[in-house]
């Protein structure tokens, strides 16, 4: 690999509440190369989420230290967006205001308004929105949400995508169109993205590398699966593809044989 765009080296993360610590993650390393499409899958409460939030700079790693293209990440920052599972727009605004609020944050001194006001539709556009620009998020349904946020994560034009189980609370057809349009806008825009999820075929559809986790306490990564599937990828074709069934069966038996989830006593 050419070097990493993306590094994340030998991190540990604990949370303490008085004499009781709780060892998330241990030794947790993996490096991105620019325009990676990078998928985290595990079983519930392995560490998804406190590894993203590593990245993202929202939490503070324990040991070890994240690298954006050589930089150490200690912060949150507009290079690195962040998607969540339910939307966090804010309400007061129309979903043109939501946008163009990331928009004048991040681009207010170096775009004029005019750019500003195009840069945001551009966005709008990708995501199929712009129909509903001037709707506020309580008129609109829950994938319409997630494509606004998808929308306000891409306007800032982060070095690095990070969405924590973007679909994860909509319907299978909406999720489903909403993979399809996140992959045309991958091939559009080649972002970095790091993506959490519990959905195998989602995995397998949108990523270069699946990342693998152990179960928790102590969650590592377990294995890194390479997807070697030729993009533009078409799910209706994929379903009788060699690799996509090698690569599923692959990330089901990691889960489902050799990492079985068991519920705490
Ligand atoms: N701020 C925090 N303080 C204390 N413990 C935390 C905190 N954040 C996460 N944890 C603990 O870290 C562990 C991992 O949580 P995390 O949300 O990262 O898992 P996850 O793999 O994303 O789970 P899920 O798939 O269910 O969303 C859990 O045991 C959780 O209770």
């Amino acid at each position: 690999m050419t070097k990493p765009f993306l590094k994340i080296e030998h991190v540990d993360k604990s949370f303490s509440r008085g004499a009781m610590t709780n060892e998330v993650l241990k030794d947790v390393s993996l490096d991105v190369a620019e325009g990676e499409f990078i998928s985290i899958i595990g079983h519930s409460g392995c560490g998804k989420s406190t590894l993203l939030n590593i990245v993202a700079g929202l939490t503070k790693a324990t040991k070890g230290v994240v690298f954006l293209q050589d930089k150490v990440v200690d912060e949150p920052g507009p290079d690195r967006a962040v998607v969540f599972q339910n939307h966090s727009l804010l309400p007061w605004l129309t979903c043109y205001e939501n946008v163009a609020l990331a928009v004048d944050k991040v681009f207010g001194r170096s775009k004029t308004k005019a750019e500003r006001h195009d840069w945001t539709m551009h966005k709008l556009k990708l995501v199929h929105m712009e129909h509903a620009k001037d709707r506020r998020p309580a008129e609109i349904s829950g994938g319409m949400k997630q494509r606004i946020g998808i929308a306000r994560a891409l306007a800032m034009q982060p070095k690095v995508l990070l969405l924590d189980e973007p679909f994860g609370a909509l319907d299978a057809l909406t999720r489903t169109h909403l993979q399809d349009q996140v992959m045309q806008i991958q091939a559009e825009l080649k972002n970095t993205v790091l993506m959490i999820t519990h959905d195998v075929d989602e995995a397998v559809l949108l990523s270069d590398r699946i990342v693998m986790m152990t179960n928790g306490p102590s969650a590592r990564i377990g294995e890194v699966l390479d997807v070697p599937l030729a993009r533009p990828r078409n799910r209706l074709e994929l379903v009788s593809d060699r690799a996509y069934i090698a690569a599923r069966a692959a990330v089901l038996k990691f889960l489902y044989e050799r990492h079985r989830f068991v519920e705490a006593a």
